[in-house]
């Protein structure tokens, strides 16, 4: 099976475990249209939305290898700003899930708090998202955003409002890959070890 045809499955399959375009597109990093297209077409038909799907399961699923990541993210950050913010910041704020162990590991060799952020899309009852009781709180703190991916950019984009909301101040951005060529989400600058582009 190519990694195409795959891809088609692994949507049918969500589809069929009752899954919405939105839920699937989260799921497997795609835009909806991209999902649209992998639900409904076959390859021969029409051409292949311009999108891209990134497997980095090898390296997630390697903690050993997780955390080279997240040395390299913060030392992306620290080259790209000096080291001179790093004094100003107190906390991590992972993105549940997969920024979570990200997170974990830069608060971990920076020696920052450590606070974790459920987005409002993983709330089953359509509820906002939150920061979640069990690890530090962000109110008075300033605060590094970490997550994997961006595709959209609404995931942070919602973070960083829920934290101006709520009394802290977002410094910086930084994610492993950003698929929206983004500098900035409202302001914030955002640091990405990959930038992707697809060139015609
Ligand atoms: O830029 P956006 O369009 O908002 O998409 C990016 C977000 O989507 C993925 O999370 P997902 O909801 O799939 O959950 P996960 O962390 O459990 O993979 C990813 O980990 C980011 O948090």
């Amino acid at each position: 099976m190519s990694s195409l045809e795959e891809l088609m499955a692994k949507a049918k399959d969500l589809r069929a475990d009752g899954h919405s375009s939105g839920q699937i597109a989260d799921e497997m990093s795609l835009s909806v249209d991209t999902v649209t297209w992998l639900l409904t077409q076959s390859k021969t038909n029409t051409a292949v939305p311009k999108d891209v799907h990134i497997d980095w399961t090898t390296v997630s699923s390697n903690a050993t290898l997780l955390g080279g990541i997240a040395s390299m993210m913060s030392a992306c950050f620290d080259a790209e700003t000096g080291g001179t913010v790093d004094e100003e910041i107190d906390s991590v704020v992972g993105i549940s899930i997969s920024g979570v162990p990200l997170a974990t590991l830069i608060a971990a060799e920076d020696g920052l708090d450590l606070s974790i952020y459920h987005p409002s899309k993983h709330n089953a009852e359509d509820g906002p998202g939150g920061i979640s009781g069990n690890f530090g709180k962000i109110s008075g703190k300033r605060c590094i955003l970490v997550d994997d991916v961006i595709t959209s950019g609404n995931t942070l984009k919602e973070l960083v409002a829920y934290l101006r909301r709520h009394n802290a101040t977002p410094v910086a951005i930084l994610v492993i890959f950003d698929k929206r060529g983004m500098t900035e989400v409202d302001g914030v600058p955002v640091y990405s070890l990959f930038s992707i582009r697809l060139v015609d």
